[in-house]
């Protein structure tokens, strides 16, 4: 009973007691599932695919993780279609993380939902929290990013390597840096730019 009200209040974002989900520990057998695919040959693509897909909580057409990875839960986990991470990552999913389609994820990306009390005297009761990350359609989050609870990524953008995300971060908009900050929107001439290269590779790949 008590562990059934921990975890809702975990999921809810409201403080919880990890201590009293953990002597059932509802998070262990996504730790084992992950410690296992870590495990597997890394050229069976195919099973390595197959045991991800047990161990989010949805996962859409073309999706790859490259393993390693590390979750809390793993069945916290939302990703859409068109999903590619690179190794290294960790999915700190205490509460949600919704991934959209078409996100690129870069190698020792961190998306940490968890936080504890800023005032100590709290914190040493055991009692924390966490809040769920969204990640937007279309999004490039670049390597070692750190993403903190309750941060919500725009479609279209990206996150340049390196940063720490603290805040929101809009549609169309590149950021970098710790704490993130704004580098620029993501522009038309960007369209225009990155077609004429589209263009110019569909053109070279034809006279192969
Ligand atoms: C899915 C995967 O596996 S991804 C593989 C791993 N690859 C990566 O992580 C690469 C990620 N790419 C980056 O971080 C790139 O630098 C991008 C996408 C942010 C570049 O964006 P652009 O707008 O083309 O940046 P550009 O090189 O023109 O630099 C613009 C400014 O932003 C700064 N900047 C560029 N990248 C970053 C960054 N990661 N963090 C902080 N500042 C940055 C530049 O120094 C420059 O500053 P200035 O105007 O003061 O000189």
């Amino acid at each position: 009973m008590d562990q059934e009200f921990e975890y809702q209040q975990m999921l809810a974002g409201e403080l919880y007691l990890a201590s009293s989900i953990l002597p059932e520990n509802r998070s262990m057998p996504g730790k084992i599932l992950a410690q296992k695919i870590n495990r597997l040959p890394i050229e069976n693509r195919a099973e390595i695919v197959a045991q991800e897909r047990k161990l989010f909580g949805k996962t859409g057409d073309n999706f790859y993780i490259k393993p390693p990875l590390s979750v809390c839960y793993g069945n916290h986990v939302e990703v859409g279609d068109n999903f590619y991470a690179n190794l290294d990552c960790i999915f700190l999913d205490i509460n949600r993380i919704v991934i959209g389609d078409n996100v690129l994820v870069g190698p020792r990306v961190n998306f940490y939902t968890a936080g504890h009390p800023i005032d100590a005297a709290v914190r040493q009761t055991g009692l924390e929290f966490g809040y769920p990350i969204v990640v937007e359609d279309n999004v490039w989050i670049g390597g070692s990013v750190t993403i903190l609870p309750g941060i919500t990524i725009g479609e279209n953008s990206i996150v340049g390597a390196g940063a720490v995300v603290t805040k929101d971060v809009p549609k169309n908009t590149i950021v970098g840096g710790n704490p993130a900050r704004v580098i620029r929107k993501i522009s038309a001439q960007d369209h225009q730019f990155w077609q004429e290269k589209l263009t110019q590779y569909r053109q070279m790949h034809a006279s192969k």
